[in-house]
């Protein structure tokens, strides 16, 4: 992607400490048998104290950014410890929101509430509506909303919009960026949008009945809303912005919940990630820790970025008054005591457009053809549709003069800008300078082909993959939208470089391309370079070029309709994309977890031959 990724105040040195905020829940059952009263209560709206469990003459006492009483509503929750941070998401900076507790104490009640007393995650989403339709047109940006829910179940990221989806990978790049590749990620039309989606999806999570909690989470669940703004300028500014909103499931004693078999199993994966919760604010505040166990709990990896991080985030500690709790309150007490202690250092993430580019990182971390801003929505859609059916599209794109003059301008822009990191931009620019022209003449190779009419050699095998002919088998919905490189009918090797077109479908239960040339004795390697050679230099090199711009440029869907790549490949290939970047050639392919020079030699051959009977 011929995108630069700078960090507009990275020199910064600004920080940002966690805002710590308790809650505390009014009585829900009956006062305590023994009429002993609450264990904890407020002093005022930042002090409380709580019983001193060695001595109950005494008292312990604690100081928090805000202390919400038990009288609180849910609009003063949302107005002091949560709308403060909002403009920030759409300066490009990030922020979370994070409710911690032991079960049954008011965690969800605070972040999604109910339809007489909204919580955070309503609240905050609106407002985050508000704040864009509030911006000034003049300033030249357009502003983009979307949203992924996931929950951490088990040990396992499960999405929430998407039901059926198995546990998804979570991976870094190299700017420290947490990504999920294949997590849904839907762009949002407005707040009602939003609510239609956001609904249905939280009656996915996991809940359960315990002796604490009629309704008890089973999982951690975080909604991220992005909120991307591109400024309509010839060097395309981008700045993306995430809110976490996250409901932790509850720190559980099993005497208490009477937690057994499956329960018992939920039980001690929540407390094991708030243990490891605990060892990473433990890490972070000792200043001297040589690792931060965040790698040690699924939940730690994602919230890595809140805790020790660049966002700007609050933890909403909720506390119950019942003398049974006093042990979990007293904990949980402790915990907000030490996080308050945790400073990040927020900065904003901006990537300058230099090129065209149709699909932006977001949209390949959520495996779709998701496009921003979404004022644009439909019309990009269809150009990711188009995309796929047409490479030579993308070349000539490519190639407009007037990409080499927004590389010029942006080198013009950047030579202003003394800082250190002047140089290291320079260089990126040349190399995008570099990448140019390389695509430039493929594609000026590729139109010569194209437009060879009479030659019977090219003209069939370098059209642009396409939809299906309207006399065919009908594909199924998904080989609708994903077009490259379906299998057609097999055309015996030797005559692929010279037969004239005539492709039919085939549906996908039938055999691969690839089954079909196999050699019987399981020799491939032997036969691996005849095949090639009985093929047209130049038709080799087109119908590579083509692979390896899937490879670059696919969406999940897109890269699933390459051969011999199925939903687990297509991710770890964007995983790997989020990494490394490009694939400089195709035997970076290599490199992608599972995938031996064997499997490699087989993908190729399936792709190549596959593009050709098209
Ligand atoms: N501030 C409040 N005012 C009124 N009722 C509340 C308040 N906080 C919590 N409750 C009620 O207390 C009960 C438990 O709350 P909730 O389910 O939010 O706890 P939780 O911390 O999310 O528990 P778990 O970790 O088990 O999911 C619910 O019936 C909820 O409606």
């Amino acid at each position: 992607m011929a995108q630069r990724p700078t960090v507009s105040d990275g020199g910064s040195k600004k920080t940002s400490r966690v805002r710590v905020a308790v809650r505390l829940r009014p009585y829900v059952s009956r006062q305590d048998e023994k009429g002993e009263g609450p264990c904890v209560r407020g002093l005022d709206s930042q002090n409380l104290e709580i019983i001193n469990w060695r001595n109950a003459t005494e008292t312990v006492k604690y100081h928090f950014d805000v202390f919400h009483g038990e009288q609180t509503t849910q609009q003063d929750v949302f107005l002091s410890s949560v709308k403060p941070i909002l403009p920030h998401i759409l300066n490009g900076q990030n922020a979370s929101v994070f409710a911690y507790g032991p079960t049954g104490a008011g965690k969800t009640h605070t972040m999604l509430g109910t339809a007489e007393q909204p919580g955070v995650i309503p609240r905050a989403v609106r407002e985050v509506f508000n704040l864009v339709s509030a911006k000034d047109e003049n300033e030249g940006w357009d502003y983009s909303i979307g949203m992924s829910y996931l929950e951490i179940y088990n040990e396992k990221v499960l999405d929430l919009l998407s039901p059926s989806s198995q546990d998804l990978p979570i991976r870094e790049d190299k700017d420290k960026n947490i990504l999920i590749p294949g997590l849904t990620h839907t762009t949002l039309s407005s707040f009602s949008d939003f609510d239609k989606q956001f609904v249905p999806a939280t009656l996915n999570r996991t809940t359960a009945s315990t002796k604490l909690n009629q309704r008890s989470s089973r999982s951690h669940a975080i909604l991220l809303i992005k909120v991307v703004r591109t400024q309509r300028a010839i060097t395309q500014r981008q700045q993306t912005g995430k809110l976490y909103l996250v409901d932790l499931a509850g720190s559980e004693d099993n005497r208490r919940t009477g937690n057994q078999g499956i329960r018992l199993k939920e039980s001690g994966a929540i407390n094991l990630s708030l243990f490891t919760l605990s060892k990473v604010v433990d890490a972070l505040n000792s200043g001297t820790a040589v690792r931060v166990p965040y790698r040690d709990s699924k939940l730690t990896r994602l919230l890595q970025d809140s805790l020790g991080g660049s966002a700007h985030s609050v933890m909403i500690t909720n506390i119950a008054p019942e003398n049974k709790y006093y042990f979990d309150t007293f904990g949980a007490l402790n915990f907000a005591a030490k996080s308050k202690l945790i400073v990040n250092k927020p900065f904003t993430r901006e990537t300058v457009a230099v090129l065209p580019v149709k699909r932006s990182r977001e949209e390949h971390e959520a495996g779709g053809c998701v496009t921003e801003p979404h004022k644009k929505k439909q019309k990009d859609e269809k150009k990711c549709e188009q995309d796929a059916s047409s490479p030579s599209a993308h070349y000539h794109s490519l190639s407009e003069p007037s990409v080499m003059d927004r590389l010029i301008a942006l080198e013009k822009l950047m030579m202003v800008s003394q800082d250190k990191n002047g140089q290291s931009v320079r260089n990126e620019i040349q190399e995008l300078k570099e990448k140019q022209r390389e695509f430039e003449r493929n594609s000026v190779l590729l139109s010569q082909l194209a437009n060879e009419k009479e030659g019977p050699v090219f003209h069939n095998t370098l059209a642009p993959l396409q939809r299906k002919q309207p006399n065919v088998t009908k594909p199924n919905k998904q080989q609708a939208v994903v077009q490259p490189l379906q299998v057609l009918k097999f055309q015996p090797v030797q005559q692929l470089a010279v037969v004239k077109k005539q492709s039919v479908c085939v549906t996908k239960k039938e055999k691969k391309l690839s089954d079909l040339v196999e050699p019987p004795d399981g020799k491939e390697n032997a036969k691996e370079t005849s095949w090639e050679s009985q093929l047209d230099t130049s038709v080799l090199d087109g119908s590579k070029q083509k692979i390896l711009h899937v490879l670059n440029t696919g969406c999940l869907k897109e890269l699933k309709g390459l051969q011999q790549i199925g939903d687990k490949k297509a991710k770890l290939i964007l995983g790997w994309r989020e990494i490394h970047g490009r694939f400089t050639k195709l035997e970076d392919l290599i490199n992608v977890e599972g995938m031996t020079q064997k499997r490699f030699s087989s993908f190729m051959k399936a792709n190549i031959l596959s593009a050709m009977g098209k």
